[in-house]
Parts: structure tokens; C-alpha cells; sequence
């Protein structure tokens, strides 16, 4: 069954974690910690890199392979460039979709100096005859290329300086295994405290000359859907509201008013989460419900729910995902100040 509305036109999210224009990306970068004593949060993912990093270093090593993964936004670009900060080495930058041809990566694997970081984002979006490829240079530093055509055509093996791959992915469950099992590292990042964001927003306040106090900080960190760049983005907005209505000093109460402006409410829930909440609700009697009906429901793209709207929401305990389908839990209910059924579709397992 699809269900098809037009009420629920697509509106830009001041809260999508994903998706940056130009002008934004200049801004992140310009944000963006360059030292592992800089980024924020993620102990545990630092405490290894920091260790992984510092014995590789002492032996004048390449790192280990190191595959990166979670939802947009909280700092997989930034890690990636930080480790090769930290190693002292060149980093090269590409993405899953960008390398087409065997040839696009061996050209970038062959230019690779002793110990550099190879980045490759999006890396589950890499095509099957280039993942061959790289099974191989992350094994033994080598790759097998075709030189000549037709009955004349042969294989020959090249070697390469050995360097570390750092994979970066919202969907560590599409990976192929020979490729997951080539990574040494693999770290989950998680979605951050309202504490940390405070810290990352008073940091980046900081590096934008806005005056803040610090419970002008944690009125945005705790509406930031836990997500570095919706942090630093509401910080942005939050900082022309105060420009314009107050004497440019963000405050909790200028925080908050510019925030519900923006339509960002309490919980940092924008209009997607709160439509895709109210559809559960609403439309699926609370589900169970599976993801085409809610996409089609909502408007949005299936791997946009998956990817960015709906983790947030089950981590936060909103939303529950069952072998059956997705299911509103009582917290979504209250959030929208709707009854919940009595009995009913809440918690089938009797969760
Ligand atoms: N741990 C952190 N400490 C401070 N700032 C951070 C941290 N993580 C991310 N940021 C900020 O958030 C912004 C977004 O991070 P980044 O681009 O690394 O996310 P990403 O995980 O690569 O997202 P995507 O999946 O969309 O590629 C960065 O510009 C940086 O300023
Ligand atoms: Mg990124």
C-alpha cells in the first residue's frame, strides 16, 4: 500500500545534519578541531586513535586501517584529517561514488607517499570492481593492474608505500565483509551530550567573536538533535536573531526564542521528526509501520529517514525499530500531547 499526500512538501531542515551548501562547508572547515585534544566528546574512539596513533608513530609505521561510521555530522570528516594531523602525514580525500574506474583509485594509491591517510568517504557506496581493487593495497601494499588488451592483456603487480585507509560511512551494515575485516580500527561515533555540546558551541562562538554565556551555549547544545553541525549551524542562526532583536549577546532566553522561531522545539525535533512522529501516530495507529509507507507518508526519501531523521529518534527512545516495522513509543505520544492507545500496537513483545 502507498499512501500519497501532498501536504507534506520537503522544507529545508535547519536541523538536517546533512546535506551543507558551499558557503556551509567553508564554515565547518573554518570550525573544524584540528588536534585530537581538540575534539570534543567520543572518549573512547579518542583514547584508541590516541594510542594506535602514538605507537604507529614511535615505529615510523603506517596506522592500521581505521573505518569510521554513524550517523551525518558528528565528526567523521573532522577525525579523518586530525589523524593525518596527528601522524604528521599527507591526506588524500575521495568518495565511494567519485571512484567510477579501477584506474581512478590505482592513480591515487600509486601517488600515495610512505604513511599518508588515503580518505575515503561514503565508502560503502564503492563499486564491486573497485573494492577489488583495494583488498589487495590494504593487505599487502600491492595491486594487480591490467596493462594491454585483449589476448595480448596481462596482469602485472605494483607496489605501494604503505599507507592507512580511513573509511568513512552512515552504514557500516552495507559494507561487504572482506572489506569490514580489512579495517584494524573501527570506531562508532555516538551522538553527544548536551554537556559537549556545550562545550563545542562555546568553542565555536569563540572562533566566531559571538559573546555567550553558558546557558546561551546549552540552550542550543541540548536542541541539537546531539550533532555537532546542527550545534554549530544553530549557533549561527541563533547569533543573527541576538544581532538583530538583542545586543548581540546570545542568552538562554535569546537561545530560546530564536530557536522556536526556527521551529526547532525542546527536544531539538524540527518539523521532519516531528511529521514523521505524527505519522506513525496519526496515519499508522501508532504502528508497527514499515519505511516505504512512512516515506511515502512524509515525503522524504527512504535512506534520508534511515539515515539522518530516524536515529536520533530511536536513540532518544521516540522511536522503536522491530523486525515488524517501526513503532511510536509512549515518549512520542507524550512529546506530541496525544492519548496513547489503550493497549493496543505500544510494545507487541511486550517490550
Ligand atoms: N568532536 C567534535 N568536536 C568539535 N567539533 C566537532 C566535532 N565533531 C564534529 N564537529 C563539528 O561538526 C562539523 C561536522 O563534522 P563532520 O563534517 O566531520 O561530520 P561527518 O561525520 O563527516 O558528517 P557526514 O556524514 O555528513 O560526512 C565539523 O565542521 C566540526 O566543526
Ligand atoms: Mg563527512
Amino acid at each position: 500500500m502507498t499512501i500519497q499526500t501532498d501536504d507534506f512538501a520537503p522544507t529545508p531542515r535547519v536541523v538536517s545534519a546533512a546535506a551543507v551548501s558551499p558557503k556551509e562547508e567553508a564554515i565547518e572547515r573554518a570550525l573544524r578541531p584540528k588536534l585530537l585534544d581538540e575534539y570534543v566528546g567520543q572518549q573512547k574512539v579518542r583514547e584508541q586513535l590516541e594510542i594506535f596513533i602514538g605507537a604507529a608513530k614511535k615505529r615510523a609505521e603506517a596506522l592500521d586501517h581505521v573505518l569510521l561510521f554513524g550517523p551525518p555530522g558528528l565528526g567523521k570528516t573532522t577525525l579523518s584529517h586530525i589523524v593525518a594531523q596527528e601522524l604528521g602525514v599527507n591526506l588524500r580525500q575521495t568518495s565511494g561514488p567519485v571512484l567510477e574506474k579501477p584506474k581512478d583509485l590505482a592513480a591515487l594509491l600509486t601517488n600515495l607517499e610512505p604513511n599518508d591517510v588515503l580518505f575515503i568517504d561514503e565508502i560503502h557506496r564503492l563499486s564491486p570492481v573497485v573494492e577489488e581493487i583495494l583488498y589487495p593495497a590494504l593487505e599487502d601494499y600491492q595491486i594487480d593492474i591490467m596493462i594491454g588488451e585483449g589476448p595480448a592483456a596481462r596482469s602485472i603487480k605494483l607496489d605501494l608505500q604503505p599507507f592507512t585507509l580511513v573509511g568513512a560511512t552512515t552504514r557500516a551494515g552495507m559494507l561487504t565483509n572482506p572489506l569490514r575485516d580489512r579495517f584494524g580500527i573501527v570506531a562508532r561515533l555516538e551522538f553527544y551530550t548536551p554537556a559537549e555540546l556545550q562545550r563545542i558551541v562555546t568553542r565555536s562562538a569563540g572562533l566566531l567573536n559571538a559573546p555567550i554565556d553558558p546557558e546561551g551555549a546549552f540552550e542550543i547544545a541540548r536542541r541539537s538533535r546531539g550533532t555537532p553541525r546542527i550545534a554549530n549551524r544553530l549557533l549561527r542562526r541563533v547569533r543573527d536573531y541576538a544581532d538583530v532583536k538583542g545586543d548581540g549577546r546570545i542568552t538562554a532566553p535569546i537561545a530560546g526564542k530564536a530557536l522556536t522561531m526556527l521551529d526547532v522545539d525542546p527536544e531539538g525535533f524540527d518539523l521532519m521528526d516531528r511529521k514523521l512522529l505524527e505519522a506513525v501516530i496519526h496515519r499508522f495507529d501508532g504502528g508497527p509501520v514499515g519505511l516505504d509507507n512512512i516515506a511515502a507518508s512524509i515525503g522524504e526519501e527512504r535512506d534520508t529517514i534511515e539515515d539522518v531523521i530516524e536515529p536520533y529518534l530511536i536513540q532518544q527512545g521516540y522511536l522503536q525499530r522491530t523486525p515488524r516495522g517501526r513503532i511510536a513509543t509512549l515518549a512520542a505520544y507524550r512529546h506530541l500531547g496525544v492519548a496513547p492507545p489503550q493497549g493496543g500496537a505500544l510494545f507487541p513483545e511486550g517490550a
